[in-house]
């Protein structure tokens, strides 16, 4: 509790007295403790202790001398005038004599004063003075204007404008404040309320005063929400501010000493990204010197603790993964032992960790966009987005809108507040761009220039938008041959093909197929014969890893792979997808499918998906209705088989009664896998 010495002349006007002390009261409530004390009551060598001096007039402050050790504490009541008393003294007409009347000639003039100082300056103010009035002098005077002391205003006074007790003025409630170290929340607010009911003659000072309170509320917010810890220190290492970050790890109190940190390590040189160890964890640590002309005069510390920053780099990741703009897999996810993906990956490593454009060439299937994300995940811009998109996919009038964004309402059923483009997106992370030479000539111009400029624009907008992206292309064609017919713009070929990396066919790297495969079929590998292995290295595999992945599936469902694999005539590069497949069932029923397997396995599988979602299942009679609705024709034998094989591979779960059928996340996992796109 701060103690404040009001400092009045006499006792004779309590009312007053109470006014003002309650007003004080009113705005520091429950933080200081007023004492009022007399001048002429004073003992000789009295001494009056306090936080603050307050004292009503300039000369009081000879007398007392002997009384205060430390006049720095002194504070002059200023004084004002409640702004609703401000229109009865406007009223008066102009240059009208005005009496003002108070208790003495002195307050009198004050009055007068603090009257001129607001600003009202069109009336002649007349101080009153007691000895005077009985000489008759204010006899033809009509006004007075009086701070509550109506019953001194002489009788011949025939308009009284009464302006209340003076108010303590919003300067002096602030030097107090500042005076008291009492630069609070409750009080300031209890200042501006005070503000807002008195007039104030310095409005600048207003303006002034709330532009650095509301700047003040803003560093505050700023530097007490951060995450990094800051402490601020005197020259000689006294505590002078730390935010509510440093405050959580150390146990600092103001004007202490702080030592947490070695002394000379925060004397010493200015220091960025210091790794400093403490007893709670490892922080990043900078220091810096603050000088004022060249003297030290404090220093400033930030520390980020290492776990908040793993923390933010793992919310970042979770925010990219829940708007799917996620790289799954990394390098270690990628199965070789054959000599060339070793080199490819190697190869990848390298410029992964530059940021040059890549090229990723080989034929489909063959892992292009798991490189793309492999390189995306082992480079620096591993924690922002990652964004693919399929070139071929999307219709060449939409892809331009997708890539670029577009404003609001720039054409037809655009969305009203506009879109963000794949471009925006990516924003200083990666564009996997696959298929890039199933790109429209348009499109080749505009990407041409946003991959040189590194900037867009959104279509319908002139305005350009910076942006900061790696762009990883794939293609499966023969990209010199479209230059060459003139059907791809060879500045753009060779803006993408700063660096190229080749994945060769599964063919040309036969090492890869059986490891490969052990990883598709887990412990069913185990089933695999010589003799099928044998096939299966021998067998071209035109779709490359995705068709082995296909035919593991094919031989997880149904314990052999697909017919293509045992034909001679098949070992060469064909669609497989052609093939027709004989299928041998659990119960060894051996039935004929007039259409791929691989694909009926699909069908089903959308089937169920979709019923899931709208249904909760699906049973087997409506399966098979669908399904010979779409030309496949099915018995119930047979559909019994598969569903059993595929939900022992946990990719469907068959529940009795009414549900029927479902899906799982495993199911819909693997449908991803196969190429399903679900919207
Ligand atoms: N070396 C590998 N190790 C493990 N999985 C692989 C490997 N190569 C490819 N795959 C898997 O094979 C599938 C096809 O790979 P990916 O989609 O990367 O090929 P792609 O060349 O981009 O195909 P497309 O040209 O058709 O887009 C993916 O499921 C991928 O995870």
């Amino acid at each position: 509790m701060k103690k404040v010495a009001f400092i009045y002349k006499n006792r004779e006007n309590q009312e007053v007295i109470s006014y003002l002390e309650n007003t004080l009261y009113h705005i520091f409530e429950g933080y200081i403790e007023i004492r009022s004390y007399f001048i002429g009551e004073l003992l000789p060598n009295e001494q009056i202790e306090a936080d603050a001096y307050l004292l009503v007039y300039e000369d009081m402050i000879y007398k007392l001398r002997n009384h205060i050790s430390n006049f720095y504490k002194v504070i002059l009541l200023g004084r004002s005038i409640r702004k609703e008393f401000l229109h009865d003294m406007l009223e008066i007409p102009k240059d009208t004599k005005v009496l003002i009347v108070n208790d003495t000639y002195k307050t009198a003039i004050q009055t007068t004063y603090t009257i001129y100082e607001l600003g009202i300056s069109h009336l002649n103010l007349i101080p009153y003075n007691n000895k005077l009035a009985a000489s008759g002098k204010y006899n033809e005077i009509e006004y007075a204007i009086t701070p509550n002391e109506e019953n001194l205003v002489p009788k011949t006074i025939k308009r009284v404008v009464n302006i209340g007790y003076r108010e303590i003025s919003f300067e002096t409630l602030l030097k107090l404040m500042r005076k008291l170290n009492l630069d609070n929340d409750v009080i300031n607010r209890n200042i501006i309320r005070h503000l807002h009911t008195i007039i104030e003659p310095n409005t600048d000072y207003h303006d002034n005063y709330y532009n650095s309170y509301l700047k003040g509320k803003l560093l505050n917010s700023v530097v007490d929400t951060s995450l990094t810890a800051i402490v601020m220190l005197n020259e000689s290492l006294k505590v002078v501010y730390s935010n509510d970050k440093a405050n959580s790890i150390f146990d600092l109190n103001m004007n202490t000493q702080f030592e947490y940190i070695d002394n000379e390590l925060i004397k010493g040189k200015d220091l960025i990204n210091y790794p400093l160890v403490l007893a709670d964890g490892n922080y990043i640590f900078k220091k810096t010197t603050i000088r004022l002309g060249g003297e030290k005069i404090g220093y400033l510390l930030n520390l980020d603790s290492e776990k908040t920053l793993h923390d933010i780099k793992n919310n970042l990741k979770n925010y990219n993964v829940k708007k799917g703009l996620i790289a799954k897999h990394t390098f270690q996810d990628i199965v070789f032992k054959s000599d060339s993906m070793a080199e490819c990956i190697d190869a990848s490593k390298k410029v992964a960790k530059t940021d040059y454009t890549i090229l990723i060439r080989g034929e489909t299937g063959t892992g292009k966009e798991l490189i793309a994300q492999a390189i995306h995940n082992y480079s620096n811009r591993r924690n922002a987005p990652f964004v693919a998109v399929n070139c071929a996919a999307i219709p060449e009038t939409l892809l331009e809108s997708e890539l670029f964004g577009y404003e609001g309402g720039s054409f037809t059923g655009a969305q009203k507040n506009g879109k963000l483009g794949f471009f925006e997106q990516a924003d200083t992370g990666t564009l996997f761009l696959d298929e890039i030479g199933d790109i429209s000539p348009n499109l080749q111009t505009r990407l041409l220039r946003a991959i040189q400029e590194k900037q867009i624009m959104r279509i319908g907008s002139d305005k350009v938008i910076d942006v900061d992206i790696r762009i990883v292309a794939a293609t499966n064609s023969k990209l010199e041959e479209t230059v060459q017919k003139g059907k791809f713009r060879a500045d753009l070929f060779y803006r993408l093909n700063v660096i190229p990396i080749f994945l060769k066919p599964l063919r040309q790297r036969k090492d890869d197929i059986l490891p490969l495969l052990k990883i598709f079929l887990g412990k069913d590998y185990n089933n695999v014969t010589k003799g099928e292995e044998k096939l299966l290295v021998e067998y071209q595999w035109p779709g490359n890893i995705r068709q082995l992945q296909s035919a593991a599936l094919y031989y997880k469902t149904l314990w052999k792979f697909p017919e293509y694999l045992y034909e001679i005539k098949n070992r060469t590069a064909t669609d497989p997808f052609e093939s027709v497949g004989s299928v041998k069932g659990k119960n060894n029923v051996d039935e004929r499918i007039p259409v791929d397997v691989h694909d009926v396995i699909h069908k089903i599988l959308t089937e169920i998906y979709e019923n899931t979602q709208a249904y909760h299942g699906i049973g087997r009679s409506a399966i098979i209705g669908n399904l010979n609705m779409q030309g496949i024709k099915i018995s119930d034998a047979k559909l019994r088989t598969i569903l059993s094989n595929l939900e022992t591979q946990g990719l469907i779960s068959i529940k009795r009664g009414r549900c029927g059928t479902q899906i799982t996340k495993k199911g819909i996992q693997f449908m991803k896998q196969m190429g399903t796109n679900f919207f």
